[in-house]
């Protein structure tokens, strides 16, 4: 079907033309098992009541310690390359995704931040205003994991409380050797931080950075456009539906 939003730009391509939600990647470590849209959310994108015309954007930040493989991740979610030489990002750096999401125009500002200590207050001063944050770690080395708490806590601190959808990201896969057990163990960070958790494996092209990249977006659209309605700010942002539906 043709979207009327074309005269924005040139249309998205396909895999960034966005329905439904992609299915959860373990309904063990996912705290988000609908399907759909909230029900006012579809209605505002169906009635193209969903604030100003022109293209919609959600703040992405990226964080985690150095050399963890953010950049690395976020080249996969975006250009589909990987690089094996590594090269520290200075400071910060970003990237724009374009989507078609229920039929309406929709970008992720995707900003990498450094890992290095020395960059942190840096990379910090563009921790506000995110609508999602998203931890990586290194699935082989397990401290990795436990300085996620402190990453997020410093992205929380710049962010209304409840105003973030947050994703636990772990790389590297492909380096643990199979049916060994994982060093890092995100499970119950997960449960603590109540993020989402998905692994990846960057070296190969790979549908759950894929299905990572969808969800991420289709949530950032929906809690934007959740925002903007006529009900309150969510104080835990969840999925049983919105404040006003209780
Ligand atoms: N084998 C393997 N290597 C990876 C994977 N992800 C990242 N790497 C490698 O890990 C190294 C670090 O990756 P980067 O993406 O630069 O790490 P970063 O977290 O952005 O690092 P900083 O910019 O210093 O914060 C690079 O050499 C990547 O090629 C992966 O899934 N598998």
């Amino acid at each position: 079907m043709k979207s009327s939003w074309t005269h924005l730009g040139p249309p998205v391509s396909q895999d960034r033309t966005i329905t439904s939600f992609p299915k959860w990647y373990t309904p063990d470590a996912c705290l988000q098992l609908k399907e759909h849209f909230h029900s006012k959310v579809s209605t505002a994108c169906q009635h193209r009541n969903t604030g100003t015309v022109g293209l919609k954007l959600s703040k992405v930040v990226v964080v985690g310690d150095l050399y963890v493989g953010k950049t690395s991740l976020i080249h996969r979610l975006c250009k589909n390359v990987f690089d094996r030489d590594y090269k520290a990002t200075i400071g910060v750096d970003f990237e724009i995704e374009r989507f078609e999401i229920a039929g309406i125009p929709y970008s992720l500002q995707i900003w990498d931040t450094a890992g290095q200590e020395k960059f942190k207050c840096i990379a910090s001063a563009y921790y506000r205003g995110a609508q999602v944050i998203i931890t990586v770690f290194d699935l082989t080395d397990v401290q990795t994991l436990e300085h996620t708490r402190q990453w997020l806590e410093d992205a929380l601190r710049e962010n209304e409380a409840g105003s973030c959808f947050l994703f636990l990201v772990g790389t590297k896969k492909d380096l643990l050797v199979s049916r060994v057990k994982l060093k890092a163990q995100p499970q119950g960070t997960c449960q603590k931080v109540l993020a989402r958790v998905c692994s990846s494996l960057l070296r190969s092209s790979d549908q759950h950075c894929h299905a990572a990249l969808c969800w991420t977006s289709k949530k950032a659209m929906e809690l934007k456009r959740a925002l903007k309605l006529p009900c309150s700010l969510p104080k835990r942002w969840d999925d049983s539906g919105f404040p006003g539906d209780h």
